[in-house]
């Protein structure tokens, strides 16, 4: 089943002359438990189209399907309760509260969300599977950067939103942490069924990914 259809969209910024369209007649698909990467030059509106997919904007023509269903086709309110509860925006490592142990930040969320006890052992398979069972009981000040997106990403996966969209998730860690962090992402995707779309600007880092599409243009293209 497709977990993301993208149907002739446009997004335009700006008034008058000024005026520019980012996203031109955009269409693609994305497989569920698929792991794409979003690649294309800086301004080319990768972050402006994972922001139409989570819905922080909206798209001023064309269609989003999310899991099969039509976003312009639900009031206001159960678009925003239906993203919330399937779709997860994996922000940096800066989105961890410096106040909560790595565990704590991985749950918390879910928590005070549903009011459901944590299931203690899903919360130790991410920890094992993101390799922070060590980690756990630490703060986000006492991880490396690595240790802290995989908390983030960690975060998500106990959310359980079956889409995740990831904005340049290793901007701020160096070569290696970068291409293990993606490699332990794709696995993890797959371990637990996620589709995930992951904008980089990083050619090395996208080839890792099952599959790369390219805004050039305001056009998407295959690899
Ligand atoms: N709210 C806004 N108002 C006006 N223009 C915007 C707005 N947001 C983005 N833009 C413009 O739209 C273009 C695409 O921006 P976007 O952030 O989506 O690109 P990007 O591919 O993610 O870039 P980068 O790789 O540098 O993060 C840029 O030219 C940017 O200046």
């Amino acid at each position: 089943m497709e977990a993301i259809r993208v149907q002739g969209v446009w997004k335009t910024y700006g008034n008058g002359p000024e005026k520019e369209s980012i996203l031109r007649d955009v269409s693609f698909a994305l497989e569920e438990g698929s792991f794409t990467a979003l690649t294309g030059i800086s301004g080319s509106g990768k972050t402006t189209l994972l922001h139409l997919l989570a819905g922080l904007q909206d798209p001023e023509a064309g269609e989003i399907f999310l899991l099969g269903r039509n976003m312009r086709e639900m009031i206001k309110k159960e678009r925003i309760l239906f993203r919330r509860r399937h779709v997860s925006l994996v922000l940096q490592e800066a989105a961890l509260l410096p106040n909560l142990t790595v565990e704590e930040n991985l749950a918390l969320p879910v928590v005070m969300d549903t009011g459901r006890l944590v299931e203690e052992e899903k919360l130790e398979r991410i920890l094992k599977d993101l390799a922070l069972a060590e980690a756990r009981n630490r703060y986000p000040a006492q991880l490396s950067g690595g240790e802290r997106q995989r908390a983030v990403f960690g975060r998500a996966l106990f959310s359980e939103a079956e889409i995740l969209l990831a904005d340049e998730p290793c901007a701020r860690l160096d070569r290696r942490q970068s291409l293990e962090t993606v490699g332990m992402l794709k696995r993890c995707a797959g371990l637990w069924g996620r589709t995930v779309l992951m904008a980089t600007h990083d050619l090395d880092l996208a080839q890792i990914c099952d599959r790369i599409l390219t805004l050039e243009d305001g056009q998407i293209r295959e690899g």
